[in-house]
């Protein structure tokens, strides 16, 4: 069985466009855990467009499953991981004002930065994950950086999956995925991923993955629950991580 850990980003997104606390996005986060979630994700940003560093001191006490915070680690965030105290923390190399996250550490160019913080982190007890891109080339430096795990972003698997719809076996990216899911498990890290999974691609990406130890799922969710409701979403998603 793979972890599903639900991304609360948009909530808070919906609750931000109209500046009360509509949806109450404590609530909403005890609501995933009631309804099936192994997790909550959060990921903020600079801007605090939906997340806001106060929402994850909030939250901390409240979160029963396991809490990630993801995000660049800036003196802030670094800051706020270290106060809060997380499970998980997954490191993403996002500039400030991105407006998604959409690439993976260059390991080998931010070795040095990367050992850093990650010995910060895993000093205060917590567990860390790398974003990384499907490169082979990157794992061994996530590994002598000290991390515990790897997220393979799956931003282009998404891609390639919708473009590909009929055949899935047949996407190219895919053994980029798996060579870099063989070659982390041979060091001894982890594997988590996210970006962009989804109720049509994230069976085929369980099942030739299946190292998988945790999904992070925001964006597709959301839209989701307007259609099926949150705790059905949940639920739906849950089924496609059985092994
Ligand atoms: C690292 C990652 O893929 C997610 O955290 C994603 O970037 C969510 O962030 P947004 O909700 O800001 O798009
Ligand atoms: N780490 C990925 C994540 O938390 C959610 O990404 P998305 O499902 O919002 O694209």
């Amino acid at each position: 069985m793979t972890k599903l850990s639900v991304n609360i980003n948009k909530f808070a997104t919906l609750r931000n466009a109209r500046g009360g606390n509509l949806p109450d996005i404590l609530k909403v986060a005890a609501d995933c855990e009631t309804f099936g979630a192994d997790g909550i994700t959060v990921h903020p940003r600079p801007d605090e467009r939906h997340i806001r560093y106060r929402d994850v001191r909030e939250l901390k006490p409240l979160v029963t499953t396991e809490f990630n915070i993801e995000g660049y680690p800036s003196k802030e965030f670094l800051d706020l991981v270290l106060e809060v105290k997380p499970e998980q923390c997954t490191l993403v190399p996002d500039p400030p004002g991105v407006l998604t996250s959409n690439t993976g550490w260059d390991t080998i160019q931010h070795q040095s930065f990367l050992k850093e913080v990650i010995g910060t982190l895993k000093a205060a007890g917590i567990r860390v994950s790398i974003f990384l891109n499907p490169e082979v080339d990157k794992v061994e430096g996530a590994k002598t950086a000290g991390a515990d795990r790897i997220e393979l972003y799956t931003g282009p698997y998404a891609e390639e999956y919708h473009n590909a719809l009929t055949q899935p076996q047949n996407l190219a990216l895919f053994n980029d995925y798996k060579n870099t899911a063989v070659k982390a498990t041979e060091i001894g890290l982890d594997i988590n991923a996210g970006h962009d999974l989804n109720l049509d691609n994230l069976r085929y990406f369980k099942l030739h993955i299946p190292q998988l130890k945790e999904v992070s799922i925001g964006h597709a969710l959301v839209c989701d629950a307007i259609y099926f409701g949150l705790e059905n979403t949940i639920q739906m998603y849950k089924r496609l991580l059985v092994d």
